[in-house]
């Protein structure tokens, strides 16, 4: 379970965020500029609320109130962002192993069975230079969920893909909650990829959650909204 109710004033932006998520995949979305970034960064730990309470699996990561702000490396979350982000001297196998070895973290699933869920066997001993985009998400995705022990947080994780490399890594990205029995937050603008991929929904504008009845409404409200984006 994922609660949170936070504020965060950022320049002339109020985002006001909560909500009480009990879904395996919740997906988080909201066009351009609406906050989702900015509510990844709040839970994650990398931005702090300026008041408020996050609570992840009965564990608070934040509570104004208390006194409480876990530093992000204690909150044991796996982040995928919209760029591979592997360190280019590291093979693949060295880049999702790093925060294993280097922050402390404790792998909750398998390295061997990941490996195969991914199809990361071949691209074990390569470097980011010998990768497609495709794969380096892939392997990005790979050292995330090895890192994760209480949350996994997937931002806009396809935007820099090709729409072939898009789908395949939807097919992936959809056998994760096989083998990761924590909660996982999908951040996109597209309503078919919240479709595909989540049991529930947020949607952000303007720094606020609407609540939202049905997949079909997402739609609706970004045409409203005037984004045309879409896969
Ligand atoms: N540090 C900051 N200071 C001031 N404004 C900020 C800061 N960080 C983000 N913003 C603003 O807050 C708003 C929300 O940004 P955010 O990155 O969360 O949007 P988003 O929904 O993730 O958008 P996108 O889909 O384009 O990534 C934007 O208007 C952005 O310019």
């Amino acid at each position: 379970m994922i609660f949170f109710d936070i504020d965060k004033t950022l320049g002339t932006n109020k985002f006001t965020f909560q909500a009480t998520l009990t879904r395996p995949v919740t997906t988080v979305v909201g066009k351009s500029g609406a906050g989702k970034s900015t509510l990844a960064l709040l839970i994650s730990g990398l931005s702090s609320p300026d008041k408020g309470r996050i609570q992840v699996e009965g564990r608070i990561f934040f509570d104004s109130e208390k006194g409480i702000n876990l530093p992000c490396e204690k909150r044991g979350i796996g982040m995928v962002f919209q760029n591979p982000r592997l360190f280019p001297h590291f093979t693949a196998e060295e880049n999702m192993r790093f925060p294993l070895s280097h922050c402390n973290r404790k792998s909750i699933v398998k390295f061997d069975e990941l490996v195969d869920l991914l199809d990361l066997g071949s691209l074990l001993k390569r470097k980011l230079g010998e990768l497609s985009g495709g794969e380096a998400q892939r392997v990005s995705l790979g050292r995330a969920i090895l890192a994760s022990e209480q949350l996994l947080i997937l931002d806009e994780p396809l935007s820099s893909l090709d729409i072939v490399r898009k789908k395949e890594l939807l097919e992936y990205i959809g056998r994760i909650p096989c083998v990761l029995r924590i909660p996982i937050l999908y951040i996109t603008h597209s309503p078919n990829e919240a479709k595909k991929v989540g049991n529930e929904s947020l949607f952000i504008d303007a720094g606020q959650i609407e609540p939202i009845d049905s997949p079909e409404e997402i739609f609706q409200k970004l045409q409203n909204l005037g984004d045309q984006n879409e896969i």
